[in-house]
Protein backbone atom coordinates (compact mmCIF):
# COMPACT_ATOMS: atom_id res chain seq x y z
CA UNK A 1 0.00 0.00 0.00
CA UNK A 2 1.31 3.50 -0.91
CA UNK A 3 2.06 5.84 1.87
CA UNK A 4 0.97 9.35 0.95
CA UNK A 5 0.95 11.43 3.69
CA UNK A 6 3.43 12.76 6.80
CA UNK A 7 0.09 13.14 8.99
CA UNK A 8 -0.54 10.50 11.58
CA UNK A 9 -2.24 7.59 10.22
CA UNK A 10 -5.02 8.18 12.43
CA UNK A 11 -6.09 11.14 11.43
CA UNK A 12 -9.30 10.97 9.55
CA UNK A 13 -9.48 12.04 5.89
CA UNK A 14 -12.25 14.33 6.54
CA UNK A 15 -13.23 15.87 9.88
CA UNK A 16 -16.54 18.27 10.07
CA UNK A 17 -17.54 20.09 13.42
CA UNK A 18 -20.86 22.21 12.89
CA UNK A 19 -20.30 22.48 9.57
CA UNK A 20 -23.17 24.76 7.79
CA UNK A 21 -23.81 26.01 4.20
CA UNK A 22 -25.75 28.83 3.38
CA UNK A 23 -26.91 28.41 -0.69
CA UNK A 24 -28.81 31.89 -1.76
CA UNK A 25 -32.19 31.87 1.03
CA UNK A 26 -31.62 28.65 2.47
CA UNK A 27 -29.64 26.73 4.87
CA UNK A 28 -28.62 23.76 3.43
CA UNK A 29 -26.08 22.23 5.72
CA UNK A 30 -26.86 22.38 9.33
CA UNK A 31 -24.34 21.98 11.54
CA UNK A 32 -23.08 18.51 10.59
CA UNK A 33 -20.40 16.39 12.66
CA UNK A 34 -18.71 13.23 11.14
CA UNK A 35 -15.07 11.59 10.45
CA UNK A 36 -14.71 9.69 7.13
CA UNK A 37 -11.95 7.62 8.00
CA UNK A 38 -8.71 6.96 5.50
CA UNK A 39 -8.42 3.76 3.40
CA UNK A 40 -12.18 3.24 2.90
CA UNK A 41 -15.37 3.88 1.05
CA UNK A 42 -18.01 5.68 2.33
CA UNK A 43 -21.17 6.15 0.95
CA UNK A 44 -22.60 9.11 1.05
CA UNK A 45 -26.65 8.56 0.97
CA UNK A 46 -29.88 10.42 0.96
CA UNK A 47 -32.97 11.52 -1.41
CA UNK A 48 -32.44 13.95 -4.02
CA UNK A 49 -31.72 17.69 -2.77
CA UNK A 50 -30.74 16.13 0.84
CA UNK A 51 -27.28 18.49 0.66
CA UNK A 52 -24.84 15.67 -0.63
CA UNK A 53 -23.45 17.44 -3.87
CA UNK A 54 -22.91 20.90 -1.63
CA UNK A 55 -21.24 18.48 0.90
CA UNK A 56 -19.11 17.07 -1.21
CA UNK A 57 -18.27 20.70 -2.79
CA UNK A 58 -17.78 21.86 0.46
CA UNK A 59 -14.69 19.08 1.11
CA UNK A 60 -13.16 19.42 -2.01
CA UNK A 61 -13.36 23.77 -1.54
CA UNK A 62 -15.30 24.79 -4.39
CA UNK A 63 -18.24 25.92 -2.13
CA UNK A 64 -19.24 29.21 -0.58
CA UNK A 65 -20.26 30.51 2.75
CA UNK A 66 -19.26 27.49 4.77
CA UNK A 67 -18.89 27.47 8.58
CA UNK A 68 -17.91 25.68 11.36
CA UNK A 69 -14.80 23.12 11.02
CA UNK A 70 -13.76 20.82 8.14
CA UNK A 71 -10.35 19.73 7.78
CA UNK A 72 -9.37 17.52 4.92
CA UNK A 73 -6.18 15.21 4.60
CA UNK A 74 -4.98 17.04 7.80
CA UNK A 75 -5.96 20.68 6.24
CA UNK A 76 -8.70 23.51 6.04
CA UNK A 77 -10.82 22.52 3.19
CA UNK A 78 -9.95 24.33 0.09
CA UNK A 79 -6.27 24.91 1.04
CA UNK A 80 -3.55 25.60 -1.71
CA UNK A 81 -1.97 22.05 -1.43
CA UNK A 82 -5.06 19.88 -1.15
CA UNK A 83 -5.04 20.47 -4.77
CA UNK A 84 -3.52 17.83 -6.37
CA UNK A 85 -4.37 15.29 -3.35
CA UNK A 86 -8.09 14.92 -4.00
CA UNK A 87 -9.96 13.67 -7.29
CA UNK A 88 -13.15 15.14 -7.59
CA UNK A 89 -15.72 13.67 -10.43
CA UNK A 90 -18.78 16.20 -10.68
CA UNK A 91 -22.08 14.65 -11.95
CA UNK A 92 -21.70 15.66 -15.58
CA UNK A 93 -19.32 14.66 -17.05
CA UNK A 94 -16.29 17.51 -17.56
CA UNK A 95 -15.03 15.76 -20.91
CA UNK A 96 -13.96 17.60 -24.38
CA UNK A 97 -16.28 15.96 -26.99
CA UNK A 98 -13.91 16.68 -29.97
CA UNK A 99 -11.07 15.16 -28.44
CA UNK A 100 -10.59 11.53 -28.24
CA UNK A 101 -10.49 9.65 -24.79
CA UNK A 102 -6.86 9.57 -25.44
CA UNK A 103 -6.35 13.13 -26.15
CA UNK A 104 -8.58 14.33 -23.23
CA UNK A 105 -6.69 12.23 -20.62
CA UNK A 106 -3.11 13.52 -22.72
CA UNK A 107 -4.07 17.15 -21.97
CA UNK A 108 -5.04 16.75 -18.04
CA UNK A 109 -2.30 14.92 -17.37
CA UNK A 110 -0.01 17.80 -19.03
CA UNK A 111 -1.95 20.14 -16.89
CA UNK A 112 -1.16 17.71 -13.75
CA UNK A 113 2.49 16.83 -15.02
CA UNK A 114 3.86 19.64 -17.75
CA UNK A 115 6.77 19.88 -19.49
CA UNK A 116 9.22 17.53 -21.79
CA UNK A 117 10.86 15.43 -18.79
CA UNK A 118 7.30 13.81 -17.76
CA UNK A 119 5.95 12.95 -20.89
CA UNK A 120 6.93 9.05 -20.22
CA UNK A 121 5.09 9.45 -17.04
CA UNK A 122 2.36 10.84 -18.77
CA UNK A 123 2.15 8.33 -21.54
CA UNK A 124 2.44 5.38 -18.82
CA UNK A 125 -0.15 7.41 -16.41
CA UNK A 126 -2.74 8.04 -19.25
CA UNK A 127 -2.69 4.55 -20.05
CA UNK A 128 -3.55 3.15 -16.54
CA UNK A 129 -6.11 5.42 -16.63
CA UNK A 130 -8.08 4.24 -19.34
CA UNK A 131 -7.17 0.64 -18.61
CA UNK A 132 -8.54 1.28 -15.08
CA UNK A 133 -11.91 2.38 -16.46
CA UNK A 134 -11.97 -0.26 -18.78
CA UNK A 135 -12.28 2.21 -21.91
CA UNK A 136 -8.56 1.07 -23.49
CA UNK A 137 -10.92 -0.51 -26.78
CA UNK A 138 -12.19 2.83 -26.77
CA UNK A 139 -9.15 5.26 -26.08
CA UNK A 140 -9.44 6.52 -29.94
CA UNK A 141 -12.55 6.99 -30.49
CA UNK A 142 -14.09 10.72 -29.53
CA UNK A 143 -16.07 11.36 -26.37
CA UNK A 144 -18.73 13.08 -28.31
CA UNK A 145 -19.16 9.79 -29.62
CA UNK A 146 -19.35 7.87 -26.40
CA UNK A 147 -22.15 6.38 -24.48
CA UNK A 148 -23.12 8.65 -21.26
CA UNK A 149 -21.25 5.92 -18.86
CA UNK A 150 -18.24 5.77 -21.01
CA UNK A 151 -18.18 9.43 -20.93
CA UNK A 152 -18.96 9.29 -17.10
CA UNK A 153 -15.97 6.76 -17.28
CA UNK A 154 -13.84 8.95 -19.28
CA UNK A 155 -14.55 11.85 -16.10
CA UNK A 156 -13.17 9.17 -13.69
CA UNK A 157 -10.24 8.17 -15.23
CA UNK A 158 -9.33 11.84 -15.16
CA UNK A 159 -9.32 12.29 -11.35
CA UNK A 160 -7.42 8.91 -11.19
CA UNK A 161 -4.55 10.55 -13.27
CA UNK A 162 -2.75 12.11 -10.02
CA UNK A 163 -3.52 9.04 -7.73
CA UNK A 164 -5.38 10.99 -5.52
CA UNK A 165 -5.40 10.54 -2.14
CA UNK A 166 -9.01 11.30 -1.53
CA UNK A 167 -11.38 10.59 -4.32
CA UNK A 168 -14.99 12.74 -4.54
CA UNK A 169 -17.52 11.15 -6.49
CA UNK A 170 -20.33 12.84 -6.84
CA UNK A 171 -23.16 9.89 -8.17
CA UNK A 172 -20.54 7.86 -10.23
CA UNK A 173 -23.08 4.96 -11.40
CA UNK A 174 -25.94 7.19 -12.42
CA UNK A 175 -27.46 6.20 -15.62
CA UNK A 176 -25.53 3.01 -15.79
CA UNK A 177 -26.42 -0.89 -16.37
CA UNK A 178 -25.99 -3.15 -13.61
CA UNK A 179 -22.83 -4.87 -15.05
CA UNK A 180 -21.05 -1.31 -15.26
CA UNK A 181 -22.18 -0.19 -12.04
CA UNK A 182 -20.98 -3.63 -10.57
CA UNK A 183 -17.42 -3.45 -12.67
CA UNK A 184 -16.94 0.51 -11.28
CA UNK A 185 -17.55 -1.08 -7.48
CA UNK A 186 -15.17 -3.18 -7.94
CA UNK A 187 -12.68 -0.67 -9.48
CA UNK A 188 -13.71 1.42 -6.31
CA UNK A 189 -12.72 -1.54 -4.02
CA UNK A 190 -9.42 -1.94 -5.80
CA UNK A 191 -8.39 1.42 -5.59
CA UNK A 192 -9.13 1.48 -1.84
CA UNK A 193 -7.85 -1.64 -1.16
CA UNK A 194 -4.59 -1.33 -3.55
CA UNK A 195 -3.52 2.60 -3.35
CA UNK A 196 -4.79 3.04 0.09
CA UNK A 197 -6.98 5.90 -0.97
CA UNK A 198 -9.92 7.61 0.36
CA UNK A 199 -13.26 7.34 -1.58
CA UNK A 200 -16.41 9.57 -0.38
CA UNK A 201 -19.27 8.10 -3.11
CA UNK A 202 -22.67 9.57 -3.06
CA UNK A 203 -25.61 7.76 -4.37
CA UNK A 204 -29.27 8.22 -3.96
CA UNK A 205 -29.74 3.97 -5.04
CA UNK A 206 -29.71 2.71 -1.46
CA UNK A 207 -28.67 -0.84 -2.69
CA UNK A 208 -25.31 0.47 -3.57
CA UNK A 209 -25.15 1.16 0.39
CA UNK A 210 -23.78 -2.21 0.88
CA UNK A 211 -21.23 -2.04 -1.16
CA UNK A 212 -19.57 0.72 1.42
CA UNK A 213 -17.16 0.10 4.27
CA UNK A 214 -19.16 3.14 6.08
CA UNK A 215 -22.18 5.19 5.69
CA UNK A 216 -23.38 8.90 5.87
CA UNK A 217 -26.55 9.18 5.98
CA UNK A 218 -28.53 12.07 5.41
CA UNK A 219 -31.97 14.00 5.03
CA UNK A 220 -33.07 17.39 4.58
CA UNK A 221 -29.18 18.99 5.68
CA UNK A 222 -28.65 17.00 8.43
CA UNK A 223 -26.54 13.56 8.86
CA UNK A 224 -29.16 10.81 10.28
CA UNK A 225 -26.08 8.23 10.93
CA UNK A 226 -22.26 8.15 10.36
CA UNK A 227 -22.08 3.92 10.71
CA UNK A 228 -21.22 0.83 9.10
CA UNK A 229 -24.07 -0.80 7.08
CA UNK A 230 -24.06 -4.25 9.29
CA UNK A 231 -24.17 -1.88 12.33
CA UNK A 232 -27.06 0.26 10.76
CA UNK A 233 -29.08 -3.07 9.97
CA UNK A 234 -28.70 -4.48 13.46
CA UNK A 235 -29.10 -1.33 15.18
CA UNK A 236 -32.70 -0.81 13.83
CA UNK A 237 -33.51 -4.16 13.71
CA UNK A 238 -33.74 -4.05 10.03
CA UNK A 239 -33.13 -6.53 6.80
CA UNK A 240 -31.86 -4.29 4.42
CA UNK A 241 -29.97 -0.85 4.49
CA UNK A 242 -32.80 1.08 2.92
CA UNK A 243 -35.36 -0.28 5.62
CA UNK A 244 -32.76 1.29 7.92
CA UNK A 245 -32.92 4.46 7.03
CA UNK A 246 -36.55 4.42 6.87
CA UNK A 247 -36.43 3.47 10.39
CA UNK A 248 -34.21 6.66 11.10
CA UNK A 249 -36.33 8.82 8.95
CA UNK A 250 -39.23 7.70 10.71
CA UNK A 251 -37.49 8.26 14.29
CA UNK A 252 -36.39 12.09 12.77
CA UNK A 253 -39.93 12.70 12.33
CA UNK A 254 -41.10 11.50 15.79
CA UNK A 255 -38.83 13.29 17.44
CA UNK A 256 -39.35 16.09 15.84
CA UNK A 257 -43.10 16.55 16.50
CA UNK A 258 -42.28 15.57 20.35
CA UNK A 259 -39.84 19.09 20.42
CA UNK A 260 -42.75 20.65 18.92
CA UNK A 261 -45.21 19.44 21.53
CA UNK A 262 -43.08 20.04 24.33
CA UNK A 263 -42.62 23.84 23.42
N1 LIG B 1 -27.24 27.55 -6.35
C1 LIG B 1 -28.13 27.29 -5.40
N2 LIG B 1 -28.78 28.27 -4.76
C2 LIG B 1 -29.66 28.00 -3.78
N3 LIG B 1 -29.98 26.75 -3.38
C3 LIG B 1 -29.37 25.74 -4.00
C4 LIG B 1 -28.40 25.94 -5.03
N4 LIG B 1 -27.97 24.74 -5.44
C5 LIG B 1 -28.64 23.82 -4.71
N5 LIG B 1 -29.46 24.43 -3.85
C6 LIG B 1 -30.33 23.76 -2.87
O1 LIG B 1 -29.52 23.10 -1.94
C7 LIG B 1 -30.14 21.87 -1.54
C8 LIG B 1 -29.12 20.77 -1.62
O2 LIG B 1 -28.74 20.59 -2.99
P1 LIG B 1 -27.67 19.47 -3.41
O3 LIG B 1 -27.44 19.62 -4.88
O4 LIG B 1 -26.51 19.56 -2.49
O5 LIG B 1 -28.50 18.14 -3.09
P2 LIG B 1 -28.19 16.63 -3.51
O6 LIG B 1 -28.51 15.80 -2.31
O7 LIG B 1 -26.84 16.51 -4.09
O8 LIG B 1 -29.29 16.37 -4.63
P3 LIG B 1 -29.24 15.39 -5.93
O9 LIG B 1 -29.15 13.99 -5.40
O10 LIG B 1 -30.55 15.66 -6.60
O11 LIG B 1 -28.06 15.81 -6.74
C9 LIG B 1 -31.35 21.64 -2.45
O12 LIG B 1 -32.50 21.90 -1.71
C10 LIG B 1 -31.17 22.66 -3.54
O13 LIG B 1 -32.41 23.17 -3.95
Amino acid sequence: MMNYSSEPPDTPAVHAEGLTVVRGPRTVLRGLDFTVPRGQITGLLGPSGCGKSTLMRSIVGTQAKVTGTLDVLGRPAGHPTLRTRIGYVTQAPSVYDDLTVRQNLDYFAAILAPGHAASERRHSDVTRVIEDVDLTSHADSLAGNLSGGQRSRVSLAVALLGTPELLVLDEPTVGLDPVLRRDLWNLFHDIAAQRGATLLISSHVMDEAERCHRLLLMREGEILADDTPDALRTRTGSETVEDAFLHLVDEAVAAGRKKETTR
